[in-house]
């Protein structure tokens, strides 16, 4: 099947890339219809990672945030013009101990392996979900950056002791809203207490039970456990926070991406020995659970709607570029595509 992708081959620039695309019977072709630009997706398009990355990962179409139409899949499988999430993450092989989204083998669409900008996605059927109409297809464009928050609380789950009264959430942006929000609903009893930068932000974070000033920490609560949520130029000082700020034997779960090695007081994890564990990604399951949660607590997607930030109709390479640049400068909040190539 011929189709047309469009492939980020330098920063900034997008060329539209013709390719025969083999698909087998096992296949479903989606018509993306909304995509949502994540911040990893920037890093590639603004040339934000090292020059050895780029070279790696180049060329590749971006976006890894989507939802669409399903154009063909086998008989009974799917609807032809069935509303479906798209999965990014493609694991070749099984394990017992070890994720799907850790597998080193896993393909994942938009790191290495081309994403969903495209005229159609050819995907296995395990990686195409139905989506409940009780979601706007604006929220549902991020249902995978959700997907990766209650990946997070999962393992956060599986990992920390039992003493759950209080966590607190670093990160006052997308991440950090997702994660409390997904704390909350799966954990209504606990103690939410989120750190972040910007008062206008944590204002947003209504459902929560408090919230702070990274420079007013210091009147905030001892907590059980925390959830890392700024990556970059934060990561340090929020790590930093959050060891100063743990209890003994609190689990840290490290979701933010840097480029650049993090410093941490080894020391003092050590003294208070804490248990420190990274979450990256998704797999299936964590997407059924997810669509699980939007069935089970119908609020979750009212506050979803908040996070929506610019709409962008895109029916040219140059709308594309538009839309990134308006994503670079928005304060705060998703940018999601209407996706017309
Ligand atoms: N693990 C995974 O699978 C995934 C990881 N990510 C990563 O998560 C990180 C956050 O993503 P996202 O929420 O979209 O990014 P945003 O930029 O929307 O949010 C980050 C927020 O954290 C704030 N912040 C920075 N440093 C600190 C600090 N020390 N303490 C408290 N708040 C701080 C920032 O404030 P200010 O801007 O004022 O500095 C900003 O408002 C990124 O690195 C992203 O790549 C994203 C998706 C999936
Ligand atoms: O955003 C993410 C998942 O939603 C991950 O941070 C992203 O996939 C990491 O990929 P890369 O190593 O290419 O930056
Ligand atoms: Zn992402």
């Amino acid at each position: 099947m011929l189709n047309c992708v469009y492939r980020l081959v330098s920063p900034r620039t997008i060329e539209p890339v013709q390719v025969d695309v083999a698909v087998g019977p096992e296949d479903v072709v989606v018509r993306p219809t909304h995509l949502s630009i994540c911040n990893a997706d920037q890093r590639y398009f603004q040339g934000r990672r090292s020059a050895r990355a780029m070279a790696k990962k180049l060329p590749m179409a971006l976006i890894h945030e989507g939802i669409g139409r399903v154009a063909w899949s086998a008989d009974g499988v799917f609807e032809p013009g069935q509303r479906v999430v798209m999965l990014p993450n493609n694991p070749v092989e099984t394990d017992d101990v070890i994720k799907e989204n850790y597998l080193r083998s896993s393909q994942f669409c938009g790191s290495g392996y081309d994403g969903f900008m495209q005229e159609l996605v050819v995907l296995p059927a395990s990686r195409v979900i139905a989506l409940p109409d009780s979601i706007s297809d604006e929220v549902a464009a991020f249902t995978e950056l959700v997907s990766v928050a209650v990946h997070a609380v999962s393992r956060f789950g599986e990992i920390a002791h039992v003493r759950r009264e209080t966590v607190g959430v670093w990160g006052d942006g997308n991440v950090g809203f997702i994660v409390s929000l997904v704390l909350r609903s799966m954990y209504p009893n606990m103690n939410i207490v989120v750190f972040g930068r910007n008062a206008y932000k944590l204002a947003d974070f209504t459902f929560v039970d408090q919230t702070f000033l990274t420079t007013d920490a210091a009147h905030a609560p001892l907590i059980d456990h925390a959830f890392e949520c700024c990556g970059g130029d934060g990561a340090a000082s929020a790590i930093g926070q959050i060891i100063d700020t743990i209890k003994p034997e609190g689990t840290i779960s490290l979701m933010g991406v840097s480029e650049n090695p993090v410093p941490v007081n080894t020391r003092m994890v050590l003294e208070k020995g804490l248990r420190m564990f990274g979450s990256s990604r998704s797999g299936r399951l964590d997407f059924e659970r997810t669509l699980q949660l939007y069935r089970e607590h119908p609020q979750i997607a009212s506050y979803l709607e908040s996070l929506v930030g610019s709409v962008n109709d895109v029916a040219s390479i140059r709308d594309i570029a538009h839309a990134f640049d308006a994503d670079a400068r928005k304060p705060m909040g998703k940018t999601i595509m209407r996706w017309n190539m």
